[in-house]
């Protein structure tokens, strides 16, 4: 069974000539938008697509280039489209989404007092699969990231790993290929200097052949054309495609 991923951007947080990371995945009749950073309405409408044309977004963690642009598909939503988006979030960043991130702009008394207001909120346990469509599952995996902040990897149809941002993770990389029939990944990669916070390219360089070959590397500089042909079996996604996964 087949998807189809077209990334908004693949750009890294400070990027500006690609896009914020986010993603669209979808099955032919349903489209999921992963993370919705500040570029993503601009990056919508330049592929001529509106926050209409989702069914549902799903945030892996609380950065701007990746929350960054739900305020306004949630005002579009309510007062453009009159009706709810999905979203789906892990329990443990739902507070805080609402709290420290969203209440500020959104919240309206009486109209849009709670984040169940302005979406059409399903929230999500590490560890337990849910099914978004028919031909969409998706789990959440807790990643490292930035410590103290909790993030998420999706791994999704018990076969395609979604990094988002994390550190380099080889130990969970080999499980879910050994163990787990994992046969794609889509990685974050920060191509230059200490990864600190992210997955350089080096320790990415360090894995086995056959794991490289799975790899799509994403959430890159705007350096990147300096790194075509050095990212060994990786190969670079590209914004705007679309993909058959
Ligand atoms: O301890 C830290 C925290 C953050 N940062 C930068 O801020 C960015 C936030 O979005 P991001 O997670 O895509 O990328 C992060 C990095 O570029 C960092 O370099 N070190
Ligand atoms: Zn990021
Ligand atoms: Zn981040």
């Amino acid at each position: 069974m087949s998807l189809q991923l077209q990334m908004l951007g693949t750009g890294s947080a400070f990027a500006k000539k690609y896009f914020n990371n986010n993603a669209l995945l979808g099955d032919g009749s349903f489209t999921l938008l992963i993370d919705c950073g500040i570029t993503a309405p601009l990056a919508l409408h330049q592929l001529g697509k509106t926050f209409n044309d989702l069914d549902a977004v799903l945030i892996t963690h609380i950065h701007g280039d990746h929350v960054g642009g739900l305020e306004e598909l949630a005002f579009q939503m309510k007062y453009a489209y009159h009706r709810k988006m999905k979203l789906y979030i892990a329990e443990a960043l739902r507070d805080v989404l609402w709290e420290h991130t969203l209440k500020g702009g959104l919240s309206q008394p009486g109209q849009i007092t709670c984040l169940e207001d302005a979406f059409d909120v399903h929230t999500l346990q590490p560890g337990v699969p849910c099914r978004l469509s028919e031909q969409i599952e998706l789990e959440l995996i807790p990643n490292r990231h930035i410590p103290g902040k909790d993030s998420f990897s999706l791994y999704i149809n018990g076969r395609i790993f979604y990094s988002a941002d994390m550190t380099f993770d080889p130990g969970l990389l080999d499980k879910l290929v050994r163990e787990r029939s994992c046969d794609t990944i889509l990685h974050e990669v920060q191509l230059e200097g200490p990864g600190e916070v992210h997955t350089t390219l080096s320790e990415l360089l360090s894995l086995p052949e056959p794991v490289q070959r799975m790899i799509r590397l994403m959430h890159y500089a705007d350096n990147k054309d300096e790194f075509v042909g050095k990212t060994g079996e990786m190969t670079f996604l590209e914004q705007g495609h679309v993909y058959t996964l």
